[in-house]
C-alpha cells in the first residue's frame, strides 16, 4: 500500500517549547514528508530551527487550540504532538482540554509528552497509521449504483 500523508498537528505549551522544536529537528526527515499544522508561536519557532513548511493557526490563548479542534472535527487532521504543561496554569485551559477531548471523540492518536511523541513518530515512518488512507479513500469514493 502506498504511503500516506498525514495531517500532523504540532503543539507546545511555552515550557515545552525548546522541547517540540528538539524533536522537529530529530524528526525532520520523518515530519517533511506530511502536511504540518500548528498553533501560531510553535509553527514560527518550528520554522525558524527547521527547514519545515507549516500551516500556522492563531496563537494558543487566541483561539489556535480550537482551530486545530475543527480541524479534528471536520476529518483533516490524523495525528496530534501536543506537548503540554502540566505544571503551569493555563489562561485557555477549556480550550486546552477541548483539543485532547476532540481526538478522543475522533480516534486521532494523540501524544501529549515527549515519550509517545517519539512513539508515534516512529509508528508513522513504519507505516501504522497507513490504513487511515483506506478510511480516507472509501469517504472520497463516489457511490456508484
Ligand atoms: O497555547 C498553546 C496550546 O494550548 C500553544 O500556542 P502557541 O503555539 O501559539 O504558543
Amino acid at each position: 500500500m502506498e504511503a500516506k500523508v498525514m495531517k500532523i498537528a504540532l503543539i507546545a505549551h511555552d515550557a515545552k517549547k525548546d522541547l517540540i522544536v528538539k524533536l522537529a529537528t530529530a524528526y525532520e526527515p520523518i515530519l517533511k514528508q506530511h502536511e504540518l499544522y500548528a498553533t501560531g508561536t510553535t509553527g514560527k519557532r518550528i520554522m525558524a530551527a527547521t527547514d519545515l513548511k507549516i500551516h500556522r493557526m492563531k496563537s494558543g490563548p487566541l483561539g489556535g487550540d480550537q482551530q486545530i479542534g475543527a480541524l479534528i472535527s471536520e476529518g483533516a487532521i490524523d495525528l496530534v504532538i501536543f506537548l503540554r504543561d502540566p505544571l503551569t496554569a493555563q489562561p485557555h485551559e477549556p480550550d486546552v482540554n477541548a483539543l485532547i477531548r476532540l481526538s478522543d471523540v475522533y480516534e486521532i492518536p494523540l501524544a501529549t509528552n515527549i515519550g509517545t511523541a517519539e512513539m508515534l513518530l516512529r509508528g508513522v515512518k513504519a507505516g501504522f497509521l497507513d490504513w487511515r488512507k483506506i478510511v480516507d479513500d472509501m469517504k472520497e469514493r463516489p457511490i456508484n449504483l
